[in-house]
């Protein structure tokens, strides 16, 4: 049985499709990436799966059990926590005292939920900022910051809203070892992404959406190579070059 199963999703913004007849299924252990170009309906699905739309139709399915239409608190209760695209850290707050924000979800015991975040922050390598102020932290520290926050909450699955946007590329490199560590740890990852250097190394399995739709699924190998996806993505008359380019190579 597959961790996350989403079904048959749609969600209609009056008469917007943002998300038509959407399937896909997360196996546990998995990082898997959600992919497809702007306006494609990435963060309304994450939105979806994560309660805080209702779809207009379809199913989200964790860990066997119909977890459609609950709410956010709810899901985050049953093991599913996500990060937003423009983090939002306690500005006046510690990174420490942050992550304490998640961890008191878990428990409310303090000494517990101290060794939680402690752990949580040394898996996001924040270690050395423990005591400072999260307003003063750099994009790359917030972003990884937002991680531990959502992971301190103890989550089976993770829902990251493009890790990675907006930041250097140490940075980035810094945020995919966070990644591929917590997948050693056992959590489950659906991330959206639109870099592609960050997503393609790391995930198990691509998922990739245009116009709502799911247009392609596969191993990342396979995706890049999919004149389906090029297409979504660089339009017909570019994805056609390239194909006429590489064949004559
Ligand atoms: N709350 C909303 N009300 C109305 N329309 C919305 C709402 N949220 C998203 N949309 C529309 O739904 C479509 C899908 O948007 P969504 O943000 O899910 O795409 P995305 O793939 O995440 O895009 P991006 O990569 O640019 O973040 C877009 O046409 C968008 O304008």
């Amino acid at each position: 049985m597959a961790l996350l199963e989403v079904r048959d999703l749609t969600m209609k913004f009056g008469s917007l499709l943002a998300n038509s007849d959407v399937s896909f299924e997360v196996e546990k252990g998995t990082i898997v990436g959600l992919i497809g170009p702007n306006g494609a309906g990435k963060t309304t699905l994450f939105n979806c799966v994560a309660g805080l739309y209702k779809p207009t139709s379809g199913r989200v399915v964790f860990k066997g059990v119909d977890v459609t239409n609950l709410p956010a608190y709810k899901m985050a209760r049953l093991g599913v926590a996500r990060t937003f695209q423009v983090v939002r850290p306690l500005k006046e707050m510690t990174v420490f005292e942050n992550i304490m924000v998640g961890a008191y979800m878990r428990t409310s015991d303090s000494s517990k939920a101290a060794a939680a975040a402690e752990r949580c922050m040394e898996l996001c390598f924040l270690g050395d900022d423990r005591d400072r102020p999260a307003g003063g932290l750099t994009i790359g520290n917030k972003k990884r910051l937002e991680v531990a926050r959502a992971l301190a909450t103890g989550p089976e699955l993770l829902l990251l809203d493009e890790a990675v946007a907006g930041l250097t590329s140490t940075e980035i490199k810094e945020m995919v070892e966070v990644i591929v560590r917590l997948r050693r740890e056992g959590i489950t990852i659906l991330m959206v992404e639109h870099i592609m250097e960050a997503i393609m190394p790391i995930a198990d399995k691509i998922v990739v959406l245009a116009s709502g739709k799911k247009i392609a699924e596969g191993a990342p190998a396979d995706i890049v190579k999919d004149p389906v996806v090029t297409t979504a993505y660089f339009g017909e008359k570019f994805s056609k070059r390239l194909k006429e380019r590489k064949e004559g190579a």
